[in-house]
């Protein structure tokens, strides 16, 4: 399809670490109108040689506001970026990083309330002044013991000595972000998958989604 006037059809790829959102996404490459933005990791890990994410998870009281500050804006950037495609799938966004990362970090003491505050009027600030739009988001959902197996297995050094709690706390959260509408705002429509299926069924969870993602890819250059 040709490049289109105005603003893609924009999906977010939500859920737990571990939950499939790299595959996810990359199932998607195979087809030409659409823009793959999958999360900067490399970026967190090589901030002029510094890697902010081992930092974290290795004094999390001491980096977590770096590191999160940092993420938020390499996901900035991401929404910003534009797209050439009518459709562009995003992994995360603003949103998780504010309702899930950043929540879990205040909830459990690991960000001073005041550098919480901090945070927090960065989401608010930008989130009123820079149109982020999204149209859908596909909430990957998983079990969270399932998903710490797999953390376990695909060995990205740096989450080695995550402990299935703080996998646990994460899932909730997004349960009730996406799901119980209880925290925060959900800014689209969400398709919910079972993402517990394993790498040999997920492929058939994934064509749910397609249909509803390539049909809105219509739309927009119909537009
Ligand atoms: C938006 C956002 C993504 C994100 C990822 N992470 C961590 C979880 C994983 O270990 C790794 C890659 O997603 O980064 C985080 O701590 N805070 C985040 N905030």
């Amino acid at each position: 399809m040709s490049a289109m006037n105005g603003k893609p059809f924009t999906v977010f790829v939500e859920g737990n670490i571990g939950s499939g959102k790299t595959t996810f996404l990359e199932h998607f490459r195979q087809f030409e109108d659409i823009t793959l933005l999958t999360e900067p990791v490399e970026a967190w890990r090589n901030l002029q040689g510094w890697n902010l994410l081992d930092l974290m998870y290795k004094d999390p009281a001491k980096w977590a506001m770096a590191f999160q500050s940092y993420v938020s804006l390499t996901m900035l950037d991401m929404h910003r970026r534009p797209t050439p495609t009518p459709v562009k799938l995003m992994e995360r966004s603003l949103f998780s990083a504010r309702y899930c990362f950043v929540e879990n970090m205040m909830r459990s003491g690991t960000l001073h309330p005041a550098e919480f505050a901090v945070l927090d009027e960065w989401f608010r600030f930008i989130h009123h002044q820079i149109p982020i739009e999204a149209d859908l988001i596909v909430y990957l959902k998983t079990t969270p013991s399932i998903v710490h197996e797999r953390i376990k297995k695909r060995a990205r050094s740096e989450e080695q000595c995550v402990p299935l709690s703080y996998i646990e706390d994460l899932h909730r959260l997004h349960e009730d972000w996406l799901i119980n509408r209880t925290l925060g705002e959900c800014p689209a429509p969400v398709l919910m998958l079972d993402a517990d299926l394993d790498l040999s069924q997920i492929t058939e969870e994934y064509k749910k989604s397609e249909h509803q993602i390539l049909r809105k890819a219509v739309d927009v250059v119909m537009r």
